[in-house]
């Protein structure tokens, strides 16, 4: 969906990462090296503008906020990436339980591309053989689950390098039931 935010949004929210940026984690670490090498951060979900957005995305899908986790900032510099991974936990790593215990798995993904770098940063899904160029406003969404709640693997992707300038973006993650 083109426009989901306007150009003064984005710019705002560019700036509230930039203010807090830090290096990336991973949810549910594989090992492997430079897997995420962005920098991102949690957005204040008392800040008028984080808070309106975190409720534009629920209306839209029709979820309750109580499924929403904080919202996440990102921003790649050039040669920054986020390897290929699928956003729900995978049921056999070590953090399963710990992760899904309460609030079960990430349903849905929403993402948000606050600007387009000059070259690289597309968001590939391989399996499906689909590629979103990031576009200032653009939101993109989709479902991590089967209809029967398992995750769904053609669901894989990846934040390709950035080439040339820096790419932000927000990222919302669902859970199947409220957090805490
Ligand atoms: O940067 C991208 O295009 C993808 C980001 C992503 O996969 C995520 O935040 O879960
Ligand atoms: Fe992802």
């Amino acid at each position: 969906m083109r426009d989901f935010l306007d150009e003064w949004e984005c710019a705002q929210l560019v700036a509230l990462i930039d203010r807090d940026r830090r290096p990336s984690t991973l949810a549910d670490d594989q090992g492997i090296p430079d897997f995420r090498t962005s920098e991102s951060c949690d957005l204040d979900p008392a800040d008028p503008l984080v808070a309106s957005v975190q409720q534009r995305l629920c209306d839209l899908l029709a979820i309750g906020r109580a499924h929403a986790e904080a919202l996440q900032g990102q921003r790649y510099a050039p040669g920054q990436e986020f390897k290929p991974h699928t956003d729900s936990f995978n049921p056999g790593s070590a953090d399963y339980f710990l992760h899904c215990a309460d609030s079960g798995q990430r349903s849905w993904t929403a993402m948000i591309y606050l600007n387009a770098p000059e070259a690289g940063g597309a968001t590939r899904f391989k399996l499906i053989g689909k590629t979103v160029m990031p576009e200032r406003g653009k939101l993109l969404i989709w479902n991590n689950l089967r209809p029967d709640g398992q995750p769904n693997p053609a669901t894989l992707h990846q934040g390709m390098k950035v080439r040339q300038g820096t790419k932000y973006i927000l990222t919302q993650w669902y859970r199947q039931h409220p957090l805490p």
